[in-house]
């Protein structure tokens, strides 16, 4: 009997080991990660065979592998139908792993730099969690033992400040909010909804290294960027397909892209910047009038400029967006003849600033003089000409107070005499034979901003019926001193002044002329000349604000070269000083 026993015992073994993949079933949940199937811990295996003969047999065997540290448990039962093998697998690396496992991580607790306990991590793996331990990790543990925090538990210590180690640098790219800023502005987002996954991808990266540097800059940036929406217009109006696709929330601007089967479809931008206007709806309790974007853009530049700081202001858009309209609006030479100090409701920024500029003046005549001077000019075609250039009446040289009794010179575009740029070595570009006229009341600049608003150069173009073809550049210097003591009459019968401090600033009021498609604004020869100089400048303007931008954000150099002397209104705009010589 314990022959045969022994024989059938050999077949069955034999039989069992032959069938023993087509039967066997694992009893173990099997786990993906990181693309990877992996077993788990504890492995629970049965193989079932009939047809073995055999007395009623029980085997186990216990065997522990030291090198890969398992544990295999392994119970034979045969009888004289069948034959039933258990396996059992305990993996000891696993084992312990698991104790340290992702939970364990969670529970421990989170201290900042000086060590004072922030907050216990969630037990769990959000994205939040993974920031967390991504964190740790690169906080807490030495490049030569780089999980060494993971099996210290309660004593993870952030070595960064807690503002610091969460900011994306430290972020794996995946986790990033979809956030791609401007230069120099802060935060603008670019959110695009699921049917373009593949280009936000693509984004991602990008975004990842412009966001960061974007945050250390706009802590020193001097530079505020705002955004008017206008209604549309009449023209628009009249076409069906067109309608009002930006909404404005604070100061949030998303843009609906419509239903074109092009690269478009689909999409929704999101941009955050520093003030939007919405000008869209008059009815709206949210509407921006031409007084809200006066004082959210340019009371900050004024108050900047009394200190003695430089300041500059420019409206840049599409042809037709509203440029013109924000920064000069309607002239009320009629309303502001009456004496009025109430500017008119539709006056744009630039004689708002005038105005704003003398009334400050007036409120603090006890202790501050003031000398004021202008110049006015216009880029066309690349060319500089003087808009304040005129012809004085006989026995008057004084414009500013009765601007009827002098005459523009000739005021047809191209007969205009254009004027150079020279590049003084200390003082930068200026331009040569610019007129520059004192002022000493607000009627006499409006004048002034009145003949040289007569003499720009605008046209009707397919997009806007009173189209600026130029950039035109109002400047203002101040020249402010404080006053230390009374007024005293002098030897000519002029009052004269102890002046303790002197301040100068410089303002230039830039209204560019706006980018366009020449399809679109019409095909006659001037009006093509034009725009192409018109959109080489605006290029320009670009290339020279993202280098400037590159040359800040390279922490090595700030010698990155920037194009200024591509287009004239770069070279003007830098560094300017355009009242030397005069
Ligand atoms: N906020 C607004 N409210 C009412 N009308 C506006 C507004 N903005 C612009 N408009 C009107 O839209 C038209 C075009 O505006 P504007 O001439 O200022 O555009 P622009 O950007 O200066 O164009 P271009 O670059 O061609 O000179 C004008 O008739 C203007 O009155």
């Amino acid at each position: 009997m314990e022959g045969s026993c022994f024989i059938v015992l050999v077949i069955g073994f034999s039989l069992s080991s032959d069938i023993r993949l087509a039967f066997s079933q694992q009893y173990s949940p099997r786990q993906i990660k990181g693309g990877e199937i992996t077993e788990p811990a504890i492995s629970f295996y049965y193989f079932a065979l009939i047809l073995t003969v055999n007395v009623i047999d029980i085997y186990i065997f216990v065997t522990f592998e030291k090198t890969t540290r398992e544990l295999l448990l392994n119970v034979k039962l045969f009888n004289f139908f069948f034959c039933i093998e258990l396996l059992l697998k305990i993996d000891y690396n696993k084992l312990s792993m698991n104790n340290k496992g992702p939970s364990a991580r969670a529970r421990a607790e989170v201290t900042n730099g000086d060590s004072t306990p922030i907050k216990n991590t969630p037990a769990r793996l959000t994205p939040s969690g993974l920031r967390h331990r991504f964190v740790h990790k690169l906080d807490s543990a030495p490049k030569s033992q780089p999980n060494k925090g993971f099996h210290v538990e309660n004593n993870i210590t952030r070595v960064t400040p807690r503002s610091t180690a969460f900011n994306a640098c430290y972020t794996p790219s995946s986790l990033f909010r979809n956030v791609v800023s401007t230069p120099l502005s802060k935060g603008r987002s670019y959110n695009l909804t699921a049917s373009a996954t593949k280009t936000k991808a693509k984004i991602l990266e990008s975004a990842s290294s412009i966001q960061v540097q974007d945050l250390k800059d706009t802590e020193i940036s001097n530079l505020t960027v705002a955004v008017r929406v206008r209604p549309l217009n009449t023209q628009e109006c009249s076409l069906a397909k067109v309608s009002n696709i930006v909404r404005v929330n604070v100061n949030e601007l998303t843009v609906f892209a419509g239903m074109n089967a092009d690269a478009t479809a689909g999409l929704t931008h999101s941009f955050t910047y520093d003030h939007i206007f919405d000008s869209t709806d008059p009815d709206s309790k949210n509407y921006a009038n031409q007084e809200e974007v006066f004082r959210g853009t340019a009371i900050p530049l004024i108050d900047r400029a009394f200190q003695g700081y430089n300041a500059c202001l420019f409206a840049y858009g599409q042809t037709g967006s509203g440029k013109s309209h924000s920064m000069m609006g309607i002239e009320a030479l009629d309303d502001d003849a009456s004496g009025s100090s109430i500017p008119h409701p539709e006056a744009g920024i630039i004689p708002r600033f005038c105005r704003e500029i003398f009334n400050r003046l007036e409120r603090n005549k006890h202790s501050i003089r003031a000398e004021i001077e202008i110049s006015y000019f216009e880029i066309y075609n690349e060319k500089i000409h003087d808009l304040l250039c005129v012809t004085q009446s006989e026995g008057n040289n004084s414009i500013g107070n009765n601007h009827a009794a002098s005459t523009p010179i000739t005021t047809i575009g191209n007969s205009r005499p254009a004027l150079k740029v020279r590049e003084h070595p200390i003082w930068g570009p200026y331009v040569v034979d610019l007129s520059i006229h004192p002022v000493d009341s607000y009627e006499a600049m409006r004048n002034w901003l009145a003949v040289g608003n007569s003499q720009r150069a605008t046209a009707a173009t397919g997009m806007n019926d009173k189209s600026s073809r130029s950039h035109s550049i109002f400047n203002i210097v101040l020249n402010l001193m404080e006053i230390d003591g009374e007024s005293s009459c002098n030897e000519t019968g002029t009052d004269s002044y102890a002046t303790n401090q002197t301040r100068r600033s410089r303002i230039s009021l830039v209204d560019l002329a706006g980018s366009e498609r020449i399809s679109t604004v019409g095909s006659n020869g001037d009006r093509i000349r034009e725009g192409v100089s018109i959109n080489k400048s605006l290029l320009t303007l670009g290339k020279v604000i993202a280098a400037l931008a590159d040359a800040k954000k390279s922490t090595t150099n700030g010698s990155g070269f920037v194009p200024y002397r591509e287009s004239v209104l770069t070279w003007l705009l830098r560094k300017r000083s355009f009242f030397l010589g005069q």
